[in-house]
């Protein structure tokens, strides 16, 4: 395993937020995951860092980064069955399906993310989740420091919620897909035409985190942001996308509490206007 003190995070939260940690650990296999958290409390986990807001510019925890490591992949062509490390990029396991006829991984090529974290949040875009394909989880449970295993459906999956969402006190290590067999041409298309959807919707531009919040029920973000004029909102290096509402980009070596401003101030106008409690998507750290 890789470490390295007084550790700068800025390219490994996807704001490129200016933090440093003093320690960063970077796990090449199970059990340098699992010494990890033998031997060091606090701790705090990035899979990719898609998803994240560094709220601090110095962290006295030690950081465990999978960062694409801790990616090795097991692939059954025969049974579409994939075996993955829980550190693999959602990028590098689509391509991987693609390269042998698999199907079922189209949206994740261009969704950023660690599969653990995709699993724990149950990432998914344009109406498919990564629960569809999920069969299974190997897991290290830090309440006993056992490994265990979780069936999908025991994981009780809901819109951007699980299990590991709900207990924080487990790390996913490894997990178990179930692919369609499929037509590369076909896989290719769909995945071409899903990135470029997406791309023409949301800010590429400046560094950020995807959606911020939740789909409150019956509405959209981006269009509520739309309603209340916010589009352009900047607090210090942070704004609300002009592209599209649901997003905060960081334009101008933004803090973690400029992004932490925006939010209070977007869910304080939402509720006076909407009566809605908008939902944080992101993790603050
Ligand atoms: N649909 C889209 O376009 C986008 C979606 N996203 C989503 O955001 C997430 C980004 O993933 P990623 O960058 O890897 O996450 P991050 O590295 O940003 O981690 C976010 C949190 O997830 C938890 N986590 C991550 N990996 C694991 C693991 N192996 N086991 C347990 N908990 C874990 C940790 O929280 P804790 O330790 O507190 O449990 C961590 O603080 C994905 O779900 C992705 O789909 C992000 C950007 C765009
Ligand atoms: C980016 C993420 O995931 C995204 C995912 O990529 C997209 C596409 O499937 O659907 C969700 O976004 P979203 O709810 O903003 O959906 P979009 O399809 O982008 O927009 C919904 C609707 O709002 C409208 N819209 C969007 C942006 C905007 O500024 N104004 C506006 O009116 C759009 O025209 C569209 O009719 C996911 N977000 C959540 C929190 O569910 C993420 O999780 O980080």
């Amino acid at each position: 395993m890789k470490v390295f003190l007084d550790f700068d995070l800025t390219l490994y939260n996807s704001y490129r937020i200016k933090a440093q940690c003093k320690t960063a650990y970077f796990p090449e296999s199970e059990k340098d995951v699992i010494d990890f958290y033998r031997s060091n409390t606090p701790y705090v986990l990035l899979g990719s860092g898609h998803n994240v807001i560094l709220s601090k510019e110095f962290y006295d925890q030690s950081f465990l980064i999978f960062n694409g490591n801790f990616n090795s992949i097991d692939l059954n062509k025969a049974t579409g069955l994939i075996e993955a490390e829980a550190g693999i990029s959602m990028l590098e396991i689509s391509e991987i399906a693609l390269k042998h006829g698999l199907s079922g991984l189209e949206i994740f090529y261009d969704i950023p993310s660690s599969l653990g974290g995709a699993v724990v949040m149950n990432a998914g875009a344009s109406g498919e989740e990564i629960k569809d394909v999920l069969v299974k989880v190997r897991y290290l449970d830090l309440v006993d420091m056992t490994v265990k295993e979780i069936k999908k459906e025991e994981m009780g999956f809901e819109y951007r919620n699980s299990f590991f969402q709900r207990n924080t006190d487990k790390v996913v290590l490894k997990v178990w897909l179930k692919l369609n067999q499929g037509n590369q041409e076909s896989i290719r298309i769909k995945m071409d035409t899903i990135k470029e959807s997406r791309w023409a919707k949301q800010p590429k531009d400046f560094p950020n985190a995807g959606s911020v919040f939740k789909r409150p029920s019956g509405y959209y973000v981006g269009a509520i942001m739309d309603e209340l004029n916010l589009k352009g909102f900047t607090i210090g290096g942070a704004k609300i996308s002009e592209k599209h509402g649901g997003f905060i980009v960081n334009f101008n070596n933004a803090k973690g509490e400029d992004i932490l401003q925006i939010i209070n101030e977007v869910k304080n106008r939402v509720f006076e206007k909407f009566k809605i409690d908008l939902e944080i998507e992101q993790r603050i750290i």
